[in-house]
């Protein structure tokens, strides 16, 4: 434009020409600066005007245009823009984080979101506070795996043996076996022998005396019996169940040196817990309910735990093969899946006079156990 200008200046017939040679010269010079800068001058103000967000280094960076959206609808447009133009203060914390996403280039967490808060590294590993105390065989590992299902439970997945074989480690050691967890999520484990240490509850009372336990019992009769298969799977050299049951066989006094027949005194193991908890902070899930009514047992658990009954019947289903109930797909895991091989064997056939002997033996035990927890689990 402004040179098509400048050539009808020097076209130009008008009384200019008339001027003299000298100061046409210097007319015409000075005409076609003033072209060339009102030319510059249009041309950068139209650019300039085009890039809003265009900022000095060390100001506020420009923002993508969904990150520019989510500004102004906390701050007026007009003051969105004057702020990022002119650099004035950054009055709202979104554009403060929305700055950091652009720095970073990632989405950064927010803490108000617990799973985002957990990728920024706000999640972080704690004591537990809950635990799964016992029993060996009673159905410790399908209680921890059905509660794993649950968004808030945090759990770690081998058994720690804290409480009884690693105490010395100290807490530190144990906490950081733990996986991260967020606020409001629980975590825990299982250890099914802490429920026969002498030691266990007064070194869990000392770590937290809020810590809630959870037993899961079993008739004692199968929970041997199972004991047994799995130190028989293992050694298959050992003598029989019913040599192992008896001191002495004729007068049918019962071996309760031997570890498979002491673990089923829960009467006896209980009374050392409730010298250092109250009854209210265990809860005693039924080994046989969990087989049969899985979703029941764990409503029940999820209630002690105070969490939200998300774990139910839509997540289980009975596998005819395995003989179990198993988890169904669910969100976080892309198949269903039951426990393995050693969980679930088959037991072997034990002399019924001695089944019978050690139902005789376990009765009295039974009965206190029932009026300890509240609860009668028809063992008998
Ligand atoms: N859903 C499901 N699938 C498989 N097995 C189940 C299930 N629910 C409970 N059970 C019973 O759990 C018994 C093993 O108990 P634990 O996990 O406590 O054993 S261990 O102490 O950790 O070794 C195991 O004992 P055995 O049948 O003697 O192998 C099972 O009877």
């Amino acid at each position: 434009m402004c040179l098509s200008y400048s050539s009808l200046c020097l076209n130009d017939t008008s009384p200019l020409l008339s001027l003299l040679p000298q100061v046409r010269r210097k007319l015409v010079l000075l005409l076609t600066m003033l072209c060339l800068w009102l030319y510059m001058f249009y041309s950068c103000s139209d650019s300039c005007a085009s890039v809003r967000g265009l900022v000095l280094p060390g100001t506020v960076p420009r923002l993508p245009a969904e990150s520019q959206a989510s500004i102004t609808s906390v701050l007026a447009p007009d003051a969105i823009s004057s702020k990022i133009l002119f650099g004035l203060p950054q009055a709202s914390s979104t554009v403060a984080k929305v700055e950091r996403q652009e720095e970073t280039g990632r989405v950064l967490a927010d803490s108000s979101n617990p799973t985002s808060s957990f990728f920024s590294g706000s999640a972080d590993k704690k004591l537990p506070q809950a635990i799964i105390i016992g029993v060996k065989k009673g159905g410790t590992r399908a209680l921890l795996e059905f509660l794993r299902v649950h968004p808030d439970v945090r759990a770690v997945g081998a058994e720690p043996h804290f409480f009884d074989r690693s105490y010395h480690k100290g807490l530190t050691w144990y906490r950081d076996l733990m996986p991260r967890s967020l606020d409001g999520q629980i975590t825990m484990e299982k250890t099914p022998s802490y429920f026969i240490t002498k030691e266990a509850p007064a070194r869990i009372s000392a770590m937290s005396k809020d810590t809630k336990l959870i037993v899961v019992v079993r008739d004692p009769v199968t929970r041997a019996i199972s004991d047994y298969t799995q130190t028989f799977s293992k050694c298959p050299d050992i003598p029989t169940f019913e040599s192992l049951t008896f001191k002495n066989r004729t007068t049918g006094l019962i071996d309760t040196s031997w570890n498979a027949i002491q673990i089923g005194i829960y009467a006896k193991h209980l009374e050392n817990w409730l010298l250092y908890f109250p009854i209210n902070q265990i809860l005693f899930v039924s080994g046989e309910r969990l087989i049969g009514d899985p979703a029941g047992e764990l409503g029940r658990v999820q209630d002690f735990l105070g969490l939200k009954r998300v774990i139910t019947k839509k997540n289980f289903y009975f596998n005819k093969t395995k003989g179990f109930p198993c988890l169904k797909k669910s969100e976080g895991s892309s198949k269903s899946h039951c426990l393995g091989k050693n969980k679930g064997r088959t037991h072997p056939n034990i002399n019924q006079e001695v089944v019978q002997r050690l139902r005789e033996f376990y009765r009295p035990f039974n009965m206190k156990f029932y009026q300890m927890t509240g609860h009668d689990f028809g063992w008998d």
